[in-house]
């Protein structure tokens, strides 16, 4: 069976080069011409574990190839998976342009019967747009040529992308014929090996599925750190309390981290389009209102603790600030807290002293150069001189540094962990000031 992948970011990448890995023929298309030539040269554009490799690999044994012309391979391939970007509008909701675009080139091209299959976050409703694109297209050609339109999400996260498309807790697919279900279970099937199920239903319900899942994810964040909130203010420890909730199989032990806020590409822009498809259907959705209202509070409240600790007056004081991706393991600085937090501490009159293990160069494109901050080439660098540590992204390497090296590098020994990962009594008794999230401390 042969697929093509189009688009190939993130999504379309990971997909496209886990599907050949499985043995299938695999051709993936990026309008992107420099991404394409980058890939047929072995560079890979983005930062995932383990991807790299498999790109590589899979290239040279020729189950990928890439092009950016999609006309000439609609023809040659038995299903086309979109997985272009879908960014949030002015509104909120999701701008289709890209989707829909690829919808109107396959209506323009296709000859023969293609399963079209829509991988990208999509509202529901899409995939009937999708569809009536594609006829347009064909009716404006005089032709009638039977295909179909699914929908096939997916849930991979940014930094274990390769092992989540692998190994997935679920694959959901909605089908409107026997045909489209008969070739996606095709498709699947050398996956089965991992044991993992597809859970097959109708399109619209595949697309709430996706949404549903972040929002739900975003909404146990948000509720953890609301609650972390609480535990500051009444003598409760978040941590404790995350171990005692979780171990109820009904809550689970996941995404119950408090932390300094969620970012990336997906959770912010998919709560953001799911309140604007209810609002089109006259549906409040307060709880995920709440949800973006609490989280655009906590990536305020390092930046709050650490002008708390200083009595307002931070003009001068020079920051180190550990982690600027939205998360470890990638270099995403969409939404990443860090930038609110950077914004602030520049706005402020602080002097910045930035590291990431990987995110540098994407963090010093987005921020610019700015004479108050230095990328510094080292995590040690970072917090000499420094009237305080900020710890935003927990990356591997940041868990167990030298406290003893720290506390002669800082002019003030004051830490401020925003993912909760050092011991505090280890801190303390080695004479650091030490705050977290959601624990009450005393200074
Ligand atoms: N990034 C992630 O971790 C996840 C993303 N998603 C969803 O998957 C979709 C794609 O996300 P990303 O991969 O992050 O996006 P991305 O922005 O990394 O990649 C999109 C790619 O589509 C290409 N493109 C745009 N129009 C095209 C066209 N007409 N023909 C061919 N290529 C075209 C762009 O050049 C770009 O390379 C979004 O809807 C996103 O919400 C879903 C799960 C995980
Ligand atoms: O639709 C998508 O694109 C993807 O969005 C998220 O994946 P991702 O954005 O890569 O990253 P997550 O691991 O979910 O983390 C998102 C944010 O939440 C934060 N987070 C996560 C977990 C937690 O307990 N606490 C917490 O603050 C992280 O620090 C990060 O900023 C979902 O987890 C994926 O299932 C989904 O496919």
């Amino acid at each position: 069976m042969k697929t093509a992948i189009v688009g190939t970011g993130y999504v379309g990448l990971v997909t496209g080069t886990c599907f050949a890995e499985m043995g299938l023929n695999v051709v993936c298309v990026d309008i992107d011409k420099n991404k394409i030539d980058k890939l047929k040269d072995g560079i890979i554009p983005i930062y995932e574990p383990g991807l790299e490799e498999l790109v590589k690999k899979n290239y040279s044994d020729g189950r990928l190839s890439f092009t950016t012309d999609l006309a000439s391979c609609i023809n040659d391939v038995d299903i086309i998976f979109s997985a272009v970007g879908t960014p949030p509008d002015e509104d909120g909701s999701a701008d289709l342009k890209y989707v829909l675009d690829v919808a109107r080139t396959i209506g323009k091209n296709m000859t023969r019967y293609v399963l079209v299959v829509t991988k990208s976050t999509v509202p529901v409703g899409t995939a009937a747009l999708v569809r009536s694109t594609i006829q347009k297209e064909l009716d404006k050609r005089g032709l009638e040529i039977e295909f179909d339109v699914a929908s096939n999400p997916e849930f991979l996260k940014e930094g274990n992308a390769v092992n989540d498309f692998m190994h997935p807790d679920r694959v959901v697919v909605g089908v409107e014929s026997e045909k489209a279900k008969k070739l996606l279970s095709k498709l699947y099937k050398p996956f089965m090996i991992n044991n993992f199920r597809i859970i097959f239903m109708d399109v619209p319900s595949a697309e709430m599925t996706k949404y549903a899942a972040n929002a739900m994810l975003a909404t146990r964040i948000s509720f953890m750190n609301n609650i972390a909130s609480l535990c500051e203010a009444v003598g409760a420890d978040i941590n404790m309390v995350r171990a005692g909730i979780g171990s109820d199989t009904r809550i689970g032990k996941s995404f119950l981290y408090a932390g300094c806020g969620y970012g990336g590409s997906c959770f912010p822009k998919d709560v953001k389009a799911l309140i604007k498809t209810a609002s089109e259907h006259h549906v409040d959705l307060e709880i995920l209102k709440a949800v973006e209202k609490v989280n655009a509070e906590q990536k305020k409240i390092l930046f709050r603790k650490l002008s708390d600790y200083y009595h307002g007056d931070l003009a001068g004081k020079t920051v180190g600030v550990w982690g600027l991706s939205f998360k470890p393991e990638t270099d995403d600085m969409r939404e990443a807290p860090s930038l609110v937090l950077i914004h602030s501490l520049l706005q402020a009159g602080c002097k910045v002293k930035a590291y990431d293990p990987i995110a540098m160069n994407e963090a010093h494109r987005i921020l610019g150069n700015h004479e108050a901050i230095v990328f510094t080439d080292d995590m040690y660098d970072a917090v000499l001189d420094s009237d305080a540590l900020l710890l935003v992204t927990e990356w591997k390497q940041f868990r167990l540094p030298s406290w003893s090296v720290m506390k002669k590098l800082m002019r003030t020994p004051y830490i401020l962990d925003g993912r909760n990962i050092y011991d505090a009594d280890e801190l303390t008794q080695m004479g650091f000031v030490y705050e977290c999230i959601g624990r009450a401390y005393n200074r």
